[in-house]
């Protein structure tokens, strides 16, 4: 199952992209086996200051056809990451061939985007920067594909 990140703005060379970069390589090493994986992250930004809806508009255009949406936002679930991991696996287990993780900009997601969404999960009630949210992302990925292949990285 591949993974989508579609998010807005570009995230720019220093410590979260380098953060960035080394769970998601970790995450596709960990999917492999497991049928999860590779990710990639398409980046997103209006230039003619169209606000949300335009950057939906792009957001949505750099899902894949097909693909199950799930928003990131901080009024989605709150769900564990042994629930996330589980999420992913049903997902894949469902037969899914794309997921996209839809991460909004300044202004948030267009609530029309959020609406169509299929599922919408939070990193808690605290609104977080959306560069460091696609580095949670990331790591949270990284989790999940461990506690599948029952690795030692996630502990409680
Ligand atoms: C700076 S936030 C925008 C917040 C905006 N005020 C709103 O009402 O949506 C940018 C993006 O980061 C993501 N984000 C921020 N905090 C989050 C959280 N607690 N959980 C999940 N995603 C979050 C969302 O995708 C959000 O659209």
């Amino acid at each position: 199952m591949r993974v989508q990140i579609c998010a807005v703005g570009r995230l720019r060379q220093g410590p979260e992209r380098d953060l960035y970069d080394d769970y998601l390589t970790r995450f596709d090493r960990t999917g492999r086996a497991l049928a999860l994986g590779p990710a990639q992250m398409i980046e997103v930004e209006d230039k003619k200051g169209g606000g949300m809806a335009a950057e939906a508009a792009l957001l949505r255009r750099a899902v894949p056809d097909g693909a199950l949406i799930c928003s990131l936002d901080e009024r989605g679930k709150i769900i564990s990451s042994p629930q996330f991991a589980d999420m992913l696996g049903g997902w894949r287990d469902q037969g899914r061939q794309d997921v996209a993780f839809v991460i909004g900009g300044a202004d948030g997601i267009d609530p029309a985007l959020r609406a169509d969404a299929d599922a919408s999960l939070s990193f808690g009630a605290m609104v977080w920067p959306h560069m460091l949210v696609r580095v949670m992302l990331a790591e949270q990925l990284y989790r999940a594909a461990s506690i599948l292949s029952g690795g030692p990285y996630h502990r409680l």
